[in-house]
Protein backbone atom coordinates (compact mmCIF):
# COMPACT_ATOMS: atom_id res chain seq x y z
CA UNK A 1 0.00 0.00 0.00
CA UNK A 2 0.91 3.82 -0.75
CA UNK A 3 2.09 6.11 2.18
CA UNK A 4 -0.57 8.99 2.32
CA UNK A 5 0.60 11.30 4.91
CA UNK A 6 -1.06 14.46 5.70
CA UNK A 7 0.59 16.91 7.95
CA UNK A 8 -0.27 19.70 9.43
CA UNK A 9 -2.61 20.84 6.44
CA UNK A 10 -4.62 24.20 6.76
CA UNK A 11 -6.22 24.89 3.59
CA UNK A 12 -8.25 28.74 3.88
CA UNK A 13 -9.86 30.10 0.60
CA UNK A 14 -10.56 33.47 0.15
CA UNK A 15 -13.48 34.90 0.32
CA UNK A 16 -15.26 38.55 -1.12
CA UNK A 17 -16.21 40.47 2.21
CA UNK A 18 -16.26 44.14 2.35
CA UNK A 19 -16.13 43.29 6.42
CA UNK A 20 -15.34 40.34 8.31
CA UNK A 21 -12.90 38.09 7.40
CA UNK A 22 -11.30 37.60 4.57
CA UNK A 23 -10.75 34.10 4.22
CA UNK A 24 -12.39 30.95 5.34
CA UNK A 25 -10.86 28.34 7.08
CA UNK A 26 -11.88 24.84 5.03
CA UNK A 27 -9.84 22.52 6.92
CA UNK A 28 -7.43 22.72 9.78
CA UNK A 29 -5.12 20.60 11.71
CA UNK A 30 -5.13 17.88 9.63
CA UNK A 31 -2.63 14.84 10.46
CA UNK A 32 -3.06 11.81 9.23
CA UNK A 33 -0.91 8.78 7.90
CA UNK A 34 -3.62 6.70 5.33
CA UNK A 35 -1.87 3.10 4.90
CA UNK A 36 -4.65 1.07 5.24
CA UNK A 37 -6.30 -0.77 2.10
CA UNK A 38 -9.46 0.71 2.55
CA UNK A 39 -10.37 4.05 4.35
CA UNK A 40 -13.80 6.08 4.48
CA UNK A 41 -14.43 9.86 5.25
CA UNK A 42 -17.50 10.54 6.57
CA UNK A 43 -19.30 13.83 7.75
CA UNK A 44 -21.78 16.26 7.34
CA UNK A 45 -22.82 18.34 4.37
CA UNK A 46 -20.16 20.89 3.76
CA UNK A 47 -17.88 19.41 6.72
CA UNK A 48 -14.57 19.36 4.31
CA UNK A 49 -14.62 15.61 3.09
CA UNK A 50 -14.22 16.72 -0.64
CA UNK A 51 -11.53 19.23 0.08
CA UNK A 52 -9.56 16.50 2.24
CA UNK A 53 -9.43 14.01 -0.85
CA UNK A 54 -9.08 16.82 -3.62
CA UNK A 55 -5.89 17.37 -1.50
CA UNK A 56 -4.09 13.59 -2.06
CA UNK A 57 -3.64 14.17 -5.82
CA UNK A 58 -3.31 17.82 -5.96
CA UNK A 59 -6.56 19.12 -6.71
CA UNK A 60 -6.40 21.49 -3.69
CA UNK A 61 -3.22 22.49 -2.41
CA UNK A 62 -2.68 23.38 1.21
CA UNK A 63 -2.86 26.73 2.67
CA UNK A 64 0.17 25.43 5.32
CA UNK A 65 1.05 21.64 5.75
CA UNK A 66 2.22 19.04 3.63
CA UNK A 67 0.66 15.94 1.63
CA UNK A 68 2.45 13.21 0.66
CA UNK A 69 2.04 10.55 -1.03
CA UNK A 70 4.86 7.51 -0.52
CA UNK A 71 7.06 10.68 -0.14
CA UNK A 72 6.17 12.87 -3.13
CA UNK A 73 5.16 16.45 -2.37
CA UNK A 74 1.59 16.55 -3.98
CA UNK A 75 1.85 20.26 -4.32
CA UNK A 76 5.30 20.27 -5.53
CA UNK A 77 5.69 17.13 -7.56
CA UNK A 78 1.99 17.05 -8.91
CA UNK A 79 2.33 14.74 -12.29
CA UNK A 80 4.13 12.21 -10.54
CA UNK A 81 1.36 12.04 -7.63
CA UNK A 82 -1.20 11.55 -9.85
CA UNK A 83 0.33 8.74 -12.04
CA UNK A 84 -0.19 7.12 -8.12
CA UNK A 85 -3.61 8.61 -7.35
CA UNK A 86 -6.56 8.36 -9.64
CA UNK A 87 -9.00 10.59 -8.78
CA UNK A 88 -13.01 10.15 -9.02
CA UNK A 89 -15.38 12.86 -8.85
CA UNK A 90 -18.80 13.11 -7.79
CA UNK A 91 -20.33 14.20 -10.79
CA UNK A 92 -18.71 12.26 -13.84
CA UNK A 93 -19.26 14.45 -16.09
CA UNK A 94 -16.49 16.82 -14.65
CA UNK A 95 -14.62 13.92 -15.40
CA UNK A 96 -15.77 12.62 -19.02
CA UNK A 97 -14.55 14.92 -21.81
CA UNK A 98 -15.16 12.61 -24.79
CA UNK A 99 -18.34 12.04 -26.66
CA UNK A 100 -18.22 8.41 -25.99
CA UNK A 101 -17.47 6.19 -23.06
CA UNK A 102 -14.87 4.20 -24.85
CA UNK A 103 -13.19 7.24 -26.35
CA UNK A 104 -12.89 8.44 -22.75
CA UNK A 105 -11.42 5.32 -21.44
CA UNK A 106 -8.75 5.31 -24.79
CA UNK A 107 -7.69 8.94 -23.43
CA UNK A 108 -7.31 7.75 -20.23
CA UNK A 109 -5.16 4.81 -22.35
CA UNK A 110 -3.07 6.93 -24.78
CA UNK A 111 0.41 7.49 -22.59
CA UNK A 112 0.36 3.93 -21.79
CA UNK A 113 -0.80 2.63 -24.97
CA UNK A 114 1.14 4.44 -28.20
CA UNK A 115 -0.07 2.25 -30.20
CA UNK A 116 -4.22 3.18 -31.91
CA UNK A 117 -4.96 -0.92 -32.13
CA UNK A 118 -3.26 -1.62 -28.57
CA UNK A 119 -5.23 1.12 -26.94
CA UNK A 120 -8.39 -0.16 -28.17
CA UNK A 121 -7.71 -3.48 -27.44
CA UNK A 122 -6.99 -2.59 -23.81
CA UNK A 123 -10.25 -0.22 -24.13
CA UNK A 124 -12.17 -2.99 -25.12
CA UNK A 125 -10.81 -5.72 -21.94
CA UNK A 126 -11.55 -2.54 -19.43
CA UNK A 127 -14.91 -1.79 -20.48
CA UNK A 128 -15.73 -5.30 -20.24
CA UNK A 129 -14.03 -5.98 -17.00
CA UNK A 130 -17.16 -3.32 -16.26
CA UNK A 131 -19.68 -4.78 -17.84
CA UNK A 132 -20.15 -1.40 -19.97
CA UNK A 133 -19.35 -2.60 -23.50
CA UNK A 134 -23.33 -2.31 -23.88
CA UNK A 135 -23.00 1.33 -23.07
CA UNK A 136 -19.13 2.28 -24.84
CA UNK A 137 -20.44 3.81 -28.36
CA UNK A 138 -23.39 5.92 -26.58
CA UNK A 139 -23.17 9.95 -25.96
CA UNK A 140 -22.12 9.87 -22.15
CA UNK A 141 -25.05 12.61 -22.02
CA UNK A 142 -27.23 9.19 -22.84
CA UNK A 143 -26.02 7.66 -20.04
CA UNK A 144 -27.87 7.77 -16.82
CA UNK A 145 -26.07 9.24 -13.70
CA UNK A 146 -25.18 5.70 -12.49
CA UNK A 147 -24.13 4.59 -15.76
CA UNK A 148 -21.84 7.63 -16.15
CA UNK A 149 -20.35 7.35 -12.72
CA UNK A 150 -19.31 3.72 -13.73
CA UNK A 151 -18.01 4.52 -16.74
CA UNK A 152 -15.52 7.32 -15.09
CA UNK A 153 -14.63 4.60 -12.52
CA UNK A 154 -13.42 2.38 -15.52
CA UNK A 155 -11.68 5.38 -17.11
CA UNK A 156 -9.83 6.20 -14.23
CA UNK A 157 -8.91 2.46 -13.11
CA UNK A 158 -7.79 1.46 -17.06
CA UNK A 159 -4.06 3.08 -16.24
CA UNK A 160 -4.00 1.34 -12.79
CA UNK A 161 -3.55 3.74 -10.48
CA UNK A 162 -1.95 2.22 -6.98
CA UNK A 163 -4.73 4.80 -5.32
CA UNK A 164 -7.89 5.40 -6.25
CA UNK A 165 -9.43 8.27 -4.44
CA UNK A 166 -13.71 8.21 -5.06
CA UNK A 167 -15.49 11.27 -4.20
CA UNK A 168 -18.95 10.46 -3.59
CA UNK A 169 -19.26 7.53 -5.75
CA UNK A 170 -22.45 5.53 -4.70
CA UNK A 171 -24.56 9.37 -4.47
CA UNK A 172 -26.48 8.40 -8.13
CA UNK A 173 -26.68 4.65 -8.28
CA UNK A 174 -29.47 2.49 -7.84
CA UNK A 175 -29.48 -0.58 -5.54
CA UNK A 176 -28.07 -2.71 -8.07
CA UNK A 177 -25.13 -0.42 -9.22
CA UNK A 178 -24.26 0.61 -5.78
CA UNK A 179 -24.26 -3.44 -4.95
CA UNK A 180 -21.87 -3.77 -8.15
CA UNK A 181 -19.63 -0.69 -6.77
CA UNK A 182 -19.56 -2.42 -3.26
CA UNK A 183 -18.22 -5.42 -4.80
CA UNK A 184 -15.62 -3.96 -7.53
CA UNK A 185 -14.48 -1.85 -4.69
CA UNK A 186 -13.98 -4.91 -2.59
CA UNK A 187 -11.95 -7.12 -5.40
CA UNK A 188 -10.12 -4.10 -6.53
CA UNK A 189 -6.18 -4.58 -5.50
CA UNK A 190 -5.66 -0.60 -5.03
CA UNK A 191 -5.88 1.34 -2.28
CA UNK A 192 -9.38 3.05 -1.90
CA UNK A 193 -9.92 6.36 -0.32
CA UNK A 194 -13.23 7.29 -0.60
CA UNK A 195 -15.67 9.76 1.16
CA UNK A 196 -19.28 9.14 1.07
CA UNK A 197 -22.97 9.90 3.11
CA UNK A 198 -23.67 5.45 2.69
CA UNK A 199 -22.94 4.48 6.05
CA UNK A 200 -22.85 1.18 4.72
CA UNK A 201 -19.89 1.69 2.32
CA UNK A 202 -18.25 2.98 5.33
CA UNK A 203 -18.60 -0.49 7.15
CA UNK A 204 -16.45 -2.22 4.21
CA UNK A 205 -13.62 0.32 5.59
CA UNK A 206 -11.02 -0.67 7.83
CA UNK A 207 -10.60 2.74 8.97
CA UNK A 208 -13.01 5.33 8.58
CA UNK A 209 -12.29 9.32 9.14
CA UNK A 210 -15.11 11.25 10.24
CA UNK A 211 -14.70 15.37 9.58
CA UNK A 212 -16.29 17.43 11.23
CA UNK A 213 -15.83 21.58 10.52
CA UNK A 214 -12.91 20.32 9.01
CA UNK A 215 -11.46 18.67 11.44
CA UNK A 216 -10.83 15.49 12.24
CA UNK A 217 -13.19 14.54 14.96
CA UNK A 218 -12.64 10.77 14.75
CA UNK A 219 -10.22 8.66 13.61
CA UNK A 220 -10.91 4.77 13.81
CA UNK A 221 -12.92 1.51 12.87
CA UNK A 222 -15.80 2.00 10.99
CA UNK A 223 -19.13 0.89 13.67
CA UNK A 224 -17.59 2.94 16.16
CA UNK A 225 -16.84 6.46 13.67
CA UNK A 226 -20.38 5.53 12.60
CA UNK A 227 -21.63 5.88 16.19
CA UNK A 228 -19.57 8.54 16.93
CA UNK A 229 -21.19 10.53 13.59
CA UNK A 230 -24.36 9.40 14.53
CA UNK A 231 -24.01 11.16 18.00
CA UNK A 232 -22.48 13.95 16.75
CA UNK A 233 -25.92 14.40 14.65
CA UNK A 234 -28.19 13.96 17.36
CA UNK A 235 -29.26 10.66 15.45
CA UNK A 236 -28.37 8.09 18.48
CA UNK A 237 -27.00 4.78 17.51
CA UNK A 238 -29.97 3.44 16.17
CA UNK A 239 -29.81 0.39 13.61
CA UNK A 240 -28.10 1.71 9.94
N1 LIG B 1 -12.74 26.98 -3.32
C1 LIG B 1 -13.63 27.25 -2.36
N2 LIG B 1 -14.08 28.50 -2.16
C2 LIG B 1 -14.96 28.77 -1.18
N3 LIG B 1 -15.46 27.85 -0.34
C3 LIG B 1 -15.03 26.60 -0.48
C4 LIG B 1 -14.10 26.22 -1.49
N4 LIG B 1 -13.86 24.89 -1.39
C5 LIG B 1 -14.63 24.47 -0.35
N5 LIG B 1 -15.32 25.48 0.18
C6 LIG B 1 -16.24 25.41 1.32
O1 LIG B 1 -15.65 24.58 2.28
C7 LIG B 1 -16.61 23.75 2.92
C8 LIG B 1 -16.25 22.29 2.75
O2 LIG B 1 -16.48 21.92 1.40
P1 LIG B 1 -16.36 20.40 0.91
O3 LIG B 1 -16.83 20.34 -0.51
O4 LIG B 1 -14.99 19.91 1.20
O5 LIG B 1 -17.40 19.70 1.87
P2 LIG B 1 -17.99 18.20 1.87
O6 LIG B 1 -17.82 17.69 3.25
O7 LIG B 1 -17.41 17.41 0.76
O8 LIG B 1 -19.53 18.48 1.61
P3 LIG B 1 -20.69 17.59 0.89
O9 LIG B 1 -20.97 16.41 1.79
O10 LIG B 1 -21.85 18.55 0.88
O11 LIG B 1 -20.21 17.24 -0.47
C9 LIG B 1 -17.95 24.16 2.31
O12 LIG B 1 -18.57 25.09 3.14
C10 LIG B 1 -17.56 24.76 0.99
O13 LIG B 1 -18.50 25.70 0.56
Amino acid sequence: MSRIELAGVRVAVPVDADSGPREKVVLEGIDAVLTERRVAVIGANGSGKSTLLRLLNGLVEPSSGAVRVDGLDASRETRAVRQRVGFVFTDPLSQLVMPTGREDVELSLRRRHRDRSERAAAAQEVLARFGLERLADQSVYELSGGERQLMALAAVLAVDPAVLVLDEPSTLLDLRNRELLRRTLATLPQQVILSTHDLELALDAERVLVVEAGRIAFDGEPTEAIGFYRNLCGAGSEAL
